[in-house]
Parts: C-alpha cells; sequence; structure tokens
C-alpha cells in the first residue's frame, strides 16, 4: 500500500473512533492531511463515522479540488495552518461537547484559553488561542489563522469549537482528545478553588512540546 492509501486509511479510521465515542456528532467537524502533492480532507456534508477512502476530497498545493468529493467549507481554515505552521501534517476540527462550551464562556483569557491544569495538555496542546466568532465555512477563518503567525498549533473559534494540529493525524488526533478531556475537568471543575500548575512546571513541559 502506498503512502497516500495509508493515510487515506489512517484519516477513515481515526475519524471513526472519534464519532464512535462522542467526540463529534452528525456532520459536525472535518479534518485533513499533508500528502506530498497537496491535502486529503473530509468531504463537505460528511459523518466523521461513515468515510470513504476513496472519496475523501484531494487539493493540490494550490487548494484546488482534484479529486474525491467537494472539500470541507472549512478548507481556508486548514490551509492556513499548514501555510503558517509547515511542520503540520494533520488539522482536526471538532465540535466536542466541553472544549465547545468553554468556547462559549465570557471572561476567559483569548490568549491562553485552556489553562495549565494538567502536564499532558501542556505538552501536547500547548497554549489555545480564542478567536472571535464568524460564522462557519467564513473565509475570514483563513485570514485569522494567518494573522498568528504560526505561534499557536491549536485554537478554538468562540461559540464553535476547537481546531487542532499535530506533525501527524494520529498526534493531531490524539491533541484533540488530550484539549476535550481537559476541557471537561475545567467545566467539572468551574467553580472549585483549584491548583494550577505553576509557571516552572509549565515551563519544564514546554521543552517537551517545544519539537511541535
Ligand atoms: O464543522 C463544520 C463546519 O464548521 C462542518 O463543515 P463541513 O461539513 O463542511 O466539513
Ligand atoms: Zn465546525
Amino acid at each position: 500500500m502506498n503512502a497516500e492509501s495509508k493515510l487515506r486509511e489512517d484519516i477513515v479510521r481515526l475519524s471513526k473512533s472519534l464519532f464512535d465515542r462522542g467526540f463529534s456528532v452528525g456532520s459536525a467537524g472535518n479534518i485533513s492531511a499533508a500528502v506530498d502533492d497537496g491535502i486529503l480532507m473530509t468531504p463537505t456534508n460528511s459523518c466523521l463515522g461513515f468515510l470513504d477512502p476513496a472519496r475523501l476530497s484531494k487539493l493540490d498545493r494550490n487548494g484546488n479540488h482534484i479529486s474525491g468529493d467537494k472539500p470541507s467549507k472549512e478548507v481556508f481554515l486548514h490551509r492556513a495552518f499548514y501555510e503558517t505552521r509547515p511542520q503540520t501534517g494533520a488539522v482536526v476540527h471538532l465540535h466536542s461537547t466541553f472544549a465547545t462550551a468553554l468556547s462559549c464562556l465570557t471572561g476567559i483569557d483569548p490568549n491562553d484559553c485552556i489553562p495549565p491544569l494538567t502536564p499532558y495538555v501542556v505538552m501536547r496542546v500547548g497554549a489555545v488561542k480564542l478567536l472571535p466568532y464568524v460564522k462557519p465555512g467564513d473565509e475570514k477563518m483563513g485570514d485569522m489563522i494567518r494573522e498568528l503567525a504560526g505561534r499557536y498549533a491549536a485554537v478554538l473559534l468562540a461559540n464553535h469549537g476547537p481546531v487542532v494540529t499535530g506533525r501527524d493525524i494520529a498526534t493531531a488526533v490524539y491533541a484533540a482528545e488530550e484539549l476535550e478531556e481537559t476541557a471537561k475537568l475545567l467545566i467539572l471543575l468551574k467553580d472549585a478553588p483549584k491548583r494550577m500548575l505553576s509557571d516552572e512546571n509549565v515551563h519544564e513541559l514546554k521543552a517537551v512540546f517545544g519539537a511541535y
């Protein structure tokens, strides 16, 4: 099996795993991964639980749709991450419940909207930027990601959901799961007095994440 066929199978398998465990419902969310000559992307209005490897959308390096079904309407958002973070191998966008709940709260720090509660979110996701609401599929989402100049591997779209990137598809999916679980803890502990990781703890952990 060649590298692209293997990646197509991986996208379908990991998407189904997310859907089966409730990280996405209905036709919400989209996933893309880089190949040598472009990007593979989940088709618009597709359900992550029932993808067909042969029907994944393929875009060339210039963003032209070259094969498969019509790509996700969030193509601008995905492409902006590949453009500004060349180390990006995959992008995962979900409407997972707890991260989306956090994205609707007022009074959270837009420059670091997932505080360092546990080590793995620091190690696997890094700092998360909250981006202002625009409607799904709006080209402006791409502009907002480009303005970040590659500084964030993950963002939270206000009143919408998380977008998480990784060096490869498995890393990006695991980071999206980690973000969701941390968001769940933050919501569960919302009104409780909490001990966060110290600046020193975070500094030490960032050295681990620093590679990406
Ligand atoms: O999550 C979504 C929009 O933000 C789903 O859109 P697509 O079905 O076009 O991928
Ligand atoms: Zn969405």
